[in-house]
This record gives C-alpha cells, sequence and structure tokens, in this order.
C-alpha cells in the first residue's frame, strides 16, 4: 500500500507545504486504542504520511473483531491489539516506527510526563472511564486530544485544545440506562428487564463475586427505603388513594413489591445459591431452577396487591418441561463436554479451563441457530447444562466470574435465564444473537462508520498541527434515511466555566513521596505554596479534612495521619500517578494535583523540597498579603497558549474552506507553488485575519450562507439538530 505523502492538487493548499509534510513525518502521536476505529486510525495515519505513531491496547483480538478490524487476521486471534496493529501496519509502511503497549493507558507508567511525550493524542476508545482519564492527562500535559467514538452508523469526532476548546469533560455524558431493581425482581414487563436480571442478579448470584451482589442488595434496600417514605409522605399527604390508582407503573414498583423486593433471587438466604459439598453439578443446577422459577414465582403470586393492575406471573415446573428422557440428553451432553475437556486437557472439577468444549452448552446440545429463538425445553436444557458446565468444567471461575458478551456460556446462560423468566410473565423470549446484543449493549459496528471517523480525526489533528486552530471543528455523523449519511460539522466551543475538570487549575507536583510526610505537604505546598485556609484532600480512598465542624475523633484521626509518609497515607497512599484533589470551601476553589514522585530532587531545583508545576501563583514575600487568584492566573495563561499562537501566525481560510498559508510564509516555504497557488493566497490575503482568542467565531462568521442554507435544507429534518453556523454535509452511502 502506498503511504504517500498529501500532494495532490485536492489537498489544500496548507496541506501541501514542505514545512507541514515535515511536520507531519515528525510529530509524535499517540493512539489510544486498536479497535475499530484504532485499526483504521494506524492505517490511515500512516497513508497520510504520519511516521512516529505509539499505540496503546490492552485487549487480545477476538474473533468477532475480524469483520472489521481490518488489520487483524484469523491467525492473530487471541494476540495483542496493540502488538498485531503495529506490526501489520509496520508491514505496509516500513519507514514507519509504530511502538506497541499491550496495557492499560490507566496505569502509572502513562503518566504526564508520557503524555508531554506527544505532539498529539488521538482516542479510539469504547468506554467513558477511560476518555475520561485520558482527557485529564491531556489537559495537565497541555496536549491537544482528538476524541472520537462509533455506535452503529452514528459517529463523532471533538477535539479538545486546553483553555481553548471544551474539554471532553465539559458536558456530562449520558450514562447506561439502570432499571430499578425492584421492576428486576418482581414485576419485569421487557425483554431488556429479564436479560438484566439473568445477568446481574442471577448470573452474579451463581458464578459472580459475592461484593457484586451485595452491592444489588445495597441498592435494592435504598430503592425499597426510598419507596417506603414515599408511601409513607403520601399517606401523611393524605393522597395514597390518589397514588395508589395508578401507582406502581412499570418502572416503579409499590410498597407492596418493596416488600417483597428481597423474596426473588432473595438477598437474606444468598447460601442457598451455593453449591453443596459433593452436591452433583446438575442437581445443583435443578435445584436452582425449582427455586428461581417455581418457589420464588408462586411466592410472589400470593403477594396480591402486586397484581391487581396486571397478570400474575406463570411458575414452571422443571419435570413438566424436561421429562426424564430429555433430562437424560442432557446429563449426556455434560458428559460428552466433560470428556472432550479431559481429552484435550482443558480442565476439569478441580482446574479451570476455558476451551472449545467448555465454551458452549448451546452447541453441545445441538443448538447451532443462534438466529432461532429457543423453545421452553430448550432453554431448560441449556440453563440445566450451562450451570453443571461452570461447575464441572471452570470451577476456578464459580465466585469471581464478570459477565463477558463474548464468553459464549455466559451468553448462553443469561439467555436461556432470562427466557424461562421471559415465558413466567408473558414476555416474548429472544434469540441468542438477540440476547447476546441486549445483554452486552452491543450496537453492531459498521466498519465505514469508523473508516470517516478516522478519517475526520486526521483531518483535525492535521489542522493542529497546520495551526489551524480556527478551522477545528467538531463532527457528528447521523444516519440518514436513503442509506445515506448525514454529516454535521460544528464549530468548536469554549471551555466552559464552571467545568470540574478544566474549569480548575490542575497542577503538577514532583515531590519524594516516600520521604515526605503529611505533614510536611500541607505545610510547605498546600497552606504555604498555595495559600490554602482549611484544605480538603482527597484521592481514592484517603481524605483528610480540615475547619470547623468536625467531631473531636475525626480530628483525632486525621492528626494521626499528619507524621505519615505521603506513600503510606491509607486507600494506597499518595504515589506516583496519583491525583490529589484538593478544595478550600473558604476559598471557593479547588485544585488537582497530580503527583510525579521524585527521589533525586536536587537543592538548587528544589529549594522547598518539591516541584510545583502549572500556574501556581507566585509565593509573595512574608507578611505580604496574598491576594493573587490563582484561577484567573490560569485562565489569563490558559487563553493564550504559547504554542498554539506561535503555530497559528500567518495562517488562514479561504471562502471554500481551503487552508492556506499567508504570501510571504508560503514563498518561503514553498517558492515554485507560488504561481499556483497565487489565486488563493490573494484571495486569502484579503481577508486574512488576526487569529486571536475569537478565531472561531470569525470562522463562523465568514461561512458562506447560501450553500450552507442549501445543504442544510437537503438535509432537513436531521439537520434541524445541527446550530444555525454548523455546516452539514450530505455522504452518499450509494455514491
Ligand atoms: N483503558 C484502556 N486502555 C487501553 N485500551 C483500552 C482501554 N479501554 C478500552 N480500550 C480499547 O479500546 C478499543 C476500543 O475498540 P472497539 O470499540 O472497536 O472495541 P472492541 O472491543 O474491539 O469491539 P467490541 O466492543 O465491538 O467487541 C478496544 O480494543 C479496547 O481494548
Ligand atoms: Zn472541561
Amino acid at each position: 500500500m502506498a503511504a504517500e505523502l498529501p500532494s495532490s492538487p485536492g489537498w489544500p493548499a496548507v496541506l501541501r507545504t514542505r514545512e507541514l509534510q515535515e511536520k507531519i513525518k515528525t510529530a509524535k502521536v499517540l493512539c489510544v486504542g486498536a479497535g475499530g476505529i484504532g485499526c483504521e486510525l494506524l492505517k490511515t495515519l500512516v497513508c497520510t504520511g504520519f511516521r512516529d505513531i505509539e499505540v496503546i491496547d490492552l485487549d487480545t483480538i477476538e474473533t468477532s473483531n475480524l469483520n472489521r478490524q481490518f488489520l487483524f487476521r484469523k491467525h492473530h486471534v487471541g494476540h495483542s491489539k496493540a502488538t498485531t496493529a503495529a506490526q501489520v501496519v509496520q508491514g505496509f509502511c516500513p519507514a514507519a516506527r509504530i511502538t506497541a503497549h499491550h496495557a492499560n493507558i490507566k496505569e502509572s507508567r502513562f503518566d504526564v510526563d508520557f503524555f508531554r511525550g506527544f505532539d498529539i493524542v488521538l482516542n479510539g476508545l469504547d468506554n467513558l472511564e477511560a476518555r475520561r482519564h485520558v482527557n485529564r492527562l491531556c489537559l495537565a500535559a497541555e496536549r491537544p486530544l482528538v476524541e472520537s467514538g462509533t455506535a452503529g452508523y452514528l459517529g463523532q469526532v471533538t477535539v479538545h485544545l486546553k483553555g481553548r476548546t471544551e474539554c471532553f469533560e465539559c458536558q456530562s455524558k449520558p450514562t447506561p440506562k439502570t432499571y430499578p431493581i425492584c421492576t428486576l425482581r418482581n414485576t419485569p414487563d421487557k425483554p431488556i428487564h429479564t436479560i438484566v436480571w439473568a445477568k446481574d442478579l442471577l448470573f452474579n448470584r451463581l458464578f459472580g463475586r459475592p461484593e457484586a451482589v451485595s452491592d444489588l442488595d445495597e441498592q435494592a434496600q435504598r430503592e425499597d427505603g426510598q419507596q417506603q417514605q414515599q408511601e409513607q409522605q403520601q399517606q401523611a399527604d393524605g393522597s395514597a388513594a390518589a397514588a395508589g390508582g395508578d401507582g406502581g407503573g412499570a418502572e416503579g414498583g409499590s410498597g407492596a413489591e418493596a416488600a417483597t423486593a428481597a423474596a426473588a433471587v432473595g438477598s437474606e438466604d444468598a447460601s442457598f445459591f451455593l453449591r453443596g459439598e459433593g452436591e452433583p453439578a446438575l442437581e445443583y443446577a435443578a435445584r436452582i431452577f425449582q427455586r428461581v422459577y417455581t418457589t420464588d414465582i408462586e411466592r410472589l403470586c400470593g403477594v396480591k396487591e402486586l397484581w391487581e393492575k396486571r397478570p400474575p406471573p406463570r411458575p414452571l415446573r422443571l419435570s413438566e418441561l424436561l421429562p426424564e428422557h430429555q433430562l437424560g440428553a442432557v446429563r449426556a451432553a455434560l458428559q460428552a463436554a466433560v470428556e472432550g475437556a479431559a481429552a484435550a486437557g482443558e480442565g476439569g472439577e478441580a482446574a479451570g479451563g476455558r476451551g472449545a468444549a467448555a465454551s458452549s452448552a448451546a452447541k453441545a446440545l445441538g443448538l447451532n441457530n443462534a438466529s432461532q429463538t429457543w423453545i421452553a425445553e430448550q432453554n431448560a436444557s441449556v440453563f440445566l447444562l450451562a450451570i453443571a458446565m461452570y461447575h464441572k468444567l471452570r470451577k476456578d471461575e464459580v465466585g469471581s466470574a464478570s459477565f463477558d458478551k463474548d464468553d459464549d456460556l455466559a451468553v448462553e446462560f443469561v439467555t436461556a435465564a432470562s427466557n424461562l423468566r421471559s415465558s413466567c410473565y408473558g414476555i416474548p423470549e429472544q434469540s441468542l444473537f438477540d440476547a447476546k446484543g441486549m445483554a452486552g449493549n452491543i450496537i453492531h459496528a459498521i466498519a465505514t462508520t469508523n473508516a470517516i471517523i478516522s478519517g475526520l480525526i486526521v483531518t483535525e489533528a492535521l489542522k493542529i498541527l497546520a495551526g489551524q486552530l480556527g478551522a477545528l471543528r467538531n463532527t457528528f455523523l447521523y444516519e440518514f434515511p436513503a442509506s445515506r449519511r448525514l454529516v454535521v460539522v460544528s464549530c468548536t466551543d469554549p471551555p466552559r466555566p464552571g467545568c470540574m475538570v478544566c474549569g480548575k487549575v490542575q497542577l503538577t507536583l514532583r515531590i519524594n513521596t516516600e520521604t515526605t510526610t503529611l505533614s510536611s505537604l500541607l505545610s510547605g505546598v498546600i497552606k504555604k505554596r498555595l495559600a490554602v485556609n482549611t484544605p480538603n484532600l482527597m484521592s481514592g480512598g484517603f481524605l483528610y479534612e480540615e475547619g470547623e465542624g468536625l467531631e473531636e475523633d475525626e480530628v483525632a484521626a486525621y492528626a494521626a495521619l499528619l507524621p505519615r509518609p505521603l506513600s503510606l497515607l491509607p486507600g494506597g497512599g499518595l504515589r506516583h500517578g496519583s491525583i490529589l484533589t484538593l478544595q478550600d470551601q473558604s476559598q471557593h476553589w479547588g485544585v488537582d494535583i497530580i503527583i510525579a514522585h521524585q527521589e533525586d530532587l536536587k537543592e538548587e531545583d528544589a529549594p522547598e523540597g518539591f516541584i510545583l508545576e502549572g500556574a501556581v501563583p507566585e509565593v509573595k514575600s512574608q507578611g505580604e498579603q496574598q491576594q493573587q487568584q490563582p484561577q484567573e492566573e490560569a485562565a489569563a495563561a490558559a487563553k493564550a497558549p504559547a504554542s498554539h499562537k506561535g503555530a497559528m501566525a500567518g495562517v488562514t481560510e479561504t471562502e471554500d474552506g481551503t487552508l492556506v498559508l499567508d504570501d510571504d510564509e508560503e514563498e518561503e516555504a514553498l517558492p515554485e507553488k507560488k504561481a499556483e497557488d497565487a489565486g488563493a493566497t490573494t484571495k486569502a490575503s484579503s481577508r486574512k485575519r488576526a487569529l486571536e482568542e475569537d478565531d472561531t467565531e470569525a470562522a463562523t462568521a465568514e461561512e458562506e450562507p447560501e450553500a450552507k442554507r442549501a445543504k442544510s435544507e437537503a438535509a432537513a429534518p436531521a439537520a434541524k439538530q445541527a446550530e444555525e453556523d454548523n455546516e452539514v454535509i450530505l455522504i452518499d452511502d450509494d455514491d
């Protein structure tokens, strides 16, 4: 595959300069994630001319990745995504240097200094937690972040530059939908309710960590308490009758439900769900079946108030569903799976194993069509066999398993368990394929979406490298009827002033965490250097407070921490990579301090025993009043980051959106191109603007209104979502 530098006349003039081509070649790029987006991104980066790339991914390649993660082939299954992606890209572009890290980006070695080693960070992640982490490190390291995401036909690329645009966390993000536990336990009425019940409640109860279940029990208790409180309040208000009239909606539940919340998959007798010493695996599975689908359902049917407005569930009986000969087939399938696993050396009662024979109850029963919905007997058979297989073949996992959508046996168990429960409640059953999608929150990935998004990421990265900050855009990809895509391009917004993450100052503290005590941190750094009156410190499990309103025993407990070295404080200590949140209620001010452990601090560099980096207020001479407002100072510094300003000088944008260099600079950079580009540069220079802080607004105001209107009309109704000043582009998939 050719990996030429962009030289086609179709590229904006600024991208055809040697200067930028050189920058592309030498820029250090960090790609976080080597999945659907990451694979496309790596390919597009090297084809654009990028040569120095590091890629991080914690995962290994699954068969299900192969349909869209085109760097990977069948023989790569089981190998590291990062390492394989790097090798494959290196294979078709030997000039590139791709460094792979098979690791979690949240490891402490990927600290602020690591991030500072890059010119630009590009995210191709799939979870909020990791995205937020990268956002914070990019802010701390003052490195530009191009963030992305796809879900089916939807996708977006957003650009985050400290002090100039919103950070990733300026806007709150939608959290996954949750369901009240009492609805899941007592009154499900949708397939998703029984799937979540099977996955979060029953799977965890039978195979998961005990804490996972007790967390849910606590949640149930909180819900119960809230409902009881609400009911008491309603009664006190004399409105109990009215509330009873339409209370207990599908997502809500009632006091009566709360009273029985522990009845199904109960919290009070967790030991019932443990397999007894020497209890045969299939007998154990049948005992669970009997409890969950017969006894618990009968018990719930007895709570008459629950069924005044909805039909009661119908208990299932195993003996009716699986007569002896069918139970015999399950027994035979288990036997065959155990023998198959033993022959393949995969595991057994004592040793855990997860080879082919231990991985599918459905296949062991001959149920090979994932799109077919199983009938009741098949659900019951899969339910029993899956439980027995966990105990016979994957015993090590019992008690610590967590649901994994790529684990066939786990998905089969959840499908069968939820379908059986659905049949009790008259809810439609699901095929294995559909249940897997619902349980794994899977929106099937579309390769072309990843490709478009990766192209857009690189486009924004090029603008950053070219210093075209006024041209940066956030781009949103929508599905549009008639197999077309709608691309909505929107100007970036400035940082949200109240943002918890970027609205505050963020500092890096280089300090010896093994020899510095909490007491000297407080006196030297926090009180003296940062002029904090009443500090409140938090980091992971560590908490320290001063100020009014503390109990005597709290004061004593906090005082006992003062002589401890930072690394030995509770909750794992303050160590390299820890983020210490410092707040001062009295000053309405807070700051995040990133701790960087440093042993060899020289006295001339760190006379106070530490180095504090960031927009730190000046230390006033003794007795002088501390009037400096650290956040104002930081805001001022952030307004015009020196590196960005320098890079932007002399760059502007033509009316058709072409990016060009200033005449003089272009002449210098690319004399032979001068004639060719003269028209563009002349046009550009006439409307060249000072690329100051309001550059974004200027760019918006100068967009071509007619073209924009035409595009917007064509794009109706989804285009309505776009702001007035957004660009709307339609891509026709058929073209
Ligand atoms: N904390 C993290 N550190 C490093 N890599 C991460 C981290 N969190 C997620 N990733 C990686 O980000 C990538 C996201 O890619 P993608 O959304 O295509 O996920 P996938 O797991 O490959 O696909 P699917 O979820 O559809 O099966 C994954 O390869 C995942 O391993
Ligand atoms: Zn922010």
